[in-house]
């Protein structure tokens, strides 16, 4: 029992009853469970919107999935998931409300912070974001010549970009194709150079998203954005009257962000900021006018369909019992492979060229909010926590590193994610459709239930390769199939593994909307660049890294 009264997680009965399980009935092989249970495909799949999910090829019985649900119980996941839902603080240790699920949620009802009921400046902001994004998609926000804007680029990091580029991928075909969009984030000089070199700063506009807006890489785009652009519109002469200075940044620059201090200081006019709260998590903002870039690409009105299918999981979420709680399932499935079979990580592999940001995306909501070791009452974890999400584009996967999965000796769950149709542009190409998903439903298929060596031995294989050709098998996979990649679908999809995560971290009591584990790195980077740049010396510095700083420094210029 911790000092909240809470009993230690691993402490806890029903962990202990899982464990117990685990050990009496191992890893039945899922060629047994789907033989003794003809239904077992039925019975093992939620249906949640536009979502089918098929979680029968996971490691699990009824036993199971009931010892989960009772951990989940005792852990109070559904206290937690209400007191989110109510605008409670349930981000300790920074002291804020958790309501991402406000951005999508119709502005009729009421949700509270403080007191204060957010919805109505949630939809403020919506409704200036998409006058906003109507401007430039119908020419009429034009640039400081006159011209009229043609490309976006988003300059943000972390949550103020993975979101919105993955959305913009994900929904290529539902975006403007005359319109550029691009997404700069890396402090490289690459990335904004490689973005900017073929287009024209008269029309140019350039949407600066960071929630605090002291984030260092974002700063050095915005600034270098700026110089480009008053560079480029005065012929390359800043000095010169017709680069316009503030009145040019004004109709080439927008801002997102929760700080409007910080906006104002760095020269963009706060008429021309879109807003958020603190109370929205960065990895959890793209619902937010951080979703700026997207609305423009793809109009307010399927932005609303993206926000209702994220709505849609939302209610699914914090209403459906837990024998049918998509989340919740998954989440469950997740602790029994990383705390009771020491799975160290998890793949999501979508069978859509258009999802392949989608992992990446997931990285930094999976990965950054349940990556911890203190329990929310600051104690050390004594269970496994988040594990390392990773993942591509499926077929290309095949190619490269499904070897491991098939063959390898590491247990390494997958969800397998795809669309009964392509999208509409890609109606000629309907049979290469069809051989996507027979690649995904192989997959699926081949990592449950192998090949014995029996098996191979009757295709007449020669002994010595037999067990070199043998699939073990009960690798398990759960199989989220949907008609389409509409908006909705991608908003469901999205909340669907925001839920998940919040589950696993309410089960670990640990809180997976702080990210303190970040600081460091950019405390000691900001103490080492002048020792980069000018050779400062930098005290108590350890030997190898002033070794590397020394090396750095004799080698510094002589490329150039
Ligand atoms: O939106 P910003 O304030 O610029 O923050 C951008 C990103 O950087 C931080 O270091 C955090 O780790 C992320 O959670 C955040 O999304």
């Amino acid at each position: 029992m911790n000092a909240e009264g809470r009993t230690r997680l691993d402490q806890m009965p029903e962990w202990q009853e899982l464990a117990k399980h685990r050990d009496e009935f191992g890893l039945t092989h899922l060629r047994r469970l789907f033989e003794d249970d003809p239904e077992r495909a039925e019975r093992y799949t939620v249906r949640v919107g536009d979502l089918h999910i098929d979680y029968s090829k996971n490691l699990v019985t009824d036993e199971t999935l009931r010892l989960l649900r009772q951990l989940a119980e005792a852990a109070g996941v559904a206290r937690l998931r209400d007191a989110m839902f109510a605008g409670e603080k349930i981000n300790v240790t920074e002291d804020r409300a958790v309501l991402h699920t406000a951005l999508r949620t119709p502005e009729s009802a009421t949700v509270r912070v403080d007191g204060e009921n957010v919805m109505r400046k949630v939809h403020q902001v919506l409704i200036r974001m998409g006058t906003f994004a109507n401007r430039i998609r119908e020419a009429h926000w034009r640039g400081h010549t006159g011209e009229r804007i043609k490309n976006i680029v988003n300059i943000g990091i972390g949550g103020s970009d993975l979101g919105p580029k993955m959305a913009y991928e994900a929904l290529r075909p539902y975006t403007r194709r005359d319109l550029t969009f691009r997404f700069v984030s890396n402090v490289d000089g690459a990335d904004l150079h490689e973005a900017l070199r073929d287009l024209d700063p008269a029309e140019t506009l350039f949407i600066v998203a960071s929630k605090t807006f002291t984030t260092t890489e974002t700063i050095a785009n915005a600034e270098a954005a700026r110089a480009w652009l008053l560079a480029g519109l005065g012929g390359g002469d800043t000095s010169r009257p017709e680069a316009g200075g503030e009145a040019a940044v004004a109709k080439h620059f927008v801002a997102v962000s929760t700080n409007a201090e910080k906006v104002a200081e760095f020269g963009i006019n706060t008429d021309n900021m879109f807003e958020f709260w603190d109370w929205v998590g960065g990895r959890y903002s793209y619902d937010s006018a951080i979703g700026l870039a997207l609305m423009v690409a793809i109009g307010p009105e399927c932005f609303g369909d993206m926000l209702a299918g994220f709505h849609l999981m939302d209610e699914h979420f914090r209403t459906a019992p837990f024998e049918s709680n998509a989340p919740l399932l998954l989440g469950l499935l997740g602790i029994w492979y990383g705390n009771f079979h020491d799975a160290q990580s998890h793949a999501v592999l979508p069978y859509s060229h258009y999802l392949s940001q989608f992992t990446a995306y997931l990285q930094q909501l999976d990965m950054e909010s349940n990556g911890k070791s203190t329990t929310r009452e600051g104690g050390p974890v004594n269970w496994q926590t988040g594990p390392v999400v990773w993942g591509t584009p499926g077929t290309n996967g095949q190619h490269a590193y499904y070897q491991l999965l098939h063959q390898g000796t590491k247990m390494i769950p997958a969800d397998l994610l795809g669309f009964a149709d392509p999208v509409a542009e890609l109606g000629d190409l309907r049979d290469q459709h069809d051989l996507l998903m027979a690649n995904l439903f192989a997959q699926g298929q081949a990592l449950a239930f192998g090949k014995t060596a029996e098996e191979v031995r009757a295709e007449g294989v020669p002994e010595a390769q037999v067990p070199h050709r043998t699939f073990p098998g009960n690798r398990p996979t759960t199989t989220i199939l949907a008609s389409a990649l509409t908006p909705s679908v991608l908003g469901q999809l999205v909340a669907l593994y925001e839920h998940k995560v919040f589950v696993q971290g309410a089960i670990w009591n640990i809180d997976s909307f702080d990210q303190w584990g970040v600081e460091l790195g950019k405390v000691l980077a900001k103490r080492l660049e002048p020792a980069l740049t000018e050779g400062a010396q930098v005290p108590d510095l350890d030997a190898s890294t002033q070794a590397l700083v020394d090396r750095y420094r004799s080698l510094r210029g002589r490329t150039a």
